[in-house]
């Protein structure tokens, strides 16, 4: 670069894939993939059953090592990172999961100050053995999501709708700076699913998180994502802002699994 021009940073990657492959016994589960995350980004990872969406998640926050290649994750080498380096990191990445992971017999409230066990010292066993701030701070992402006045409630007692934006709450409250969500809505009603989304995105933009989500439904992943990665067999076949496709580049995804040619698009 010339030395006199005024320097403007690009985009920062939050979360690179270099070359990952992963294998389970004879089954490559991520052939090759790399991909990047910029920070603020909300990423749709698309493909069907089986494509790798899953995998390549629990990689980010170190769930799973790869068998080969690169993973860099908010500045860590994920694969070379140990003990606390790699705790320290996973306080960082907030996860939503397609069955919540909700403690069904404790109150909803308690649930979400769980968000918080990453910093607060020792194990915690009943509401009041959490600091009143963080109590409080509970409360005010419950607020954030709608459920203040179900605080107290059972969190089995409430709808499926309602449990995924508990775990909103829940993961919103470890403060993290990218968000993964694996198929978060694929259990919930259309309406349901729609509010969910929507809430995400809005914390996301909020919090300037970088998200991760993978999906199956292709018309609510361009309406919602930034940027569409397609996966077949652990291989990406498509990686493309959600601006350059239209729908049926999307639905290709699908469409061409078995086909040798990759879906090439931007
Ligand atoms: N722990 C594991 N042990 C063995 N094989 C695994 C393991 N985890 C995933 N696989 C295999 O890796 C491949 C990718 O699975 P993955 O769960 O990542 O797919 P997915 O796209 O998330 O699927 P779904 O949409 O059904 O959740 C599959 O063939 C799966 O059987």
């Amino acid at each position: 670069m010339d030395a006199a021009s005024p320097s403007r940073p690009g985009p920062v990657p939050a979360v690179r894939f270099e070359n990952v492959t992963k294998r389970f016994g004879d089954t490559v589960a991520l052939d090759e993939v790399s991909v990047t995350a910029h920070t603020g980004e909300v990423l749709v990872l698309l493909g069907l059953s089986g494509s790798g969406k899953s995998t390549l998640l629990r990689h980010v926050d170190g769930l799973q090592m790869p068998t080969s290649g690169g993973v860099e994750v908010l500045g860590v080498d994920v694969p070379a990172a140990r003990g606390g380096e790699l705790r320290a990191l996973r306080r960082r990445i907030g996860f939503v999961f397609q069955q919540f992971h909700l403690v069904g017999s404790l109150t909803v409230l308690e649930n979400v100050c769980t968000g918080a066990l990453g910093r607060v010292r020792g194990p915690r066993l009943g509401l009041p053995t959490y600091p009143r701030a963080i109590r409080e701070e509970a409360l005010a992402q419950l607020d954030r999501v709608g459920l203040a006045d179900r605080a107290f409630q059972r969190a089995d007692t409430l709808s499926g709708g309602q449990q995924q934006r508990v775990a909103i709450a829940r993961a919103m409250l470890q403060r993290p700076e990218v968000l993964l969500a694996d198929e978060p809505v694929a259990s919930l009603d259309p309406e349901s699913a729609h509010q969910v989304m929507e809430l995400i995105r809005e914390v996301a933009a909020e919090e300037k998180l970088t998200v991760l989500c993978s999906l199956h439904q292709v018309d609510l992943a361009l309406s919602w994502g930034d940027r569409i990665v397609g996966l077949r067999t652990g291989q990406v076949v498509m990686d493309s802002p959600v601006t350059e496709l239209d729908r049926d580049e999307a639905m290709a995804i699908y469409a061409r699994v078995g086909s040798a040619d990759p879906v090439t698009v931007g």
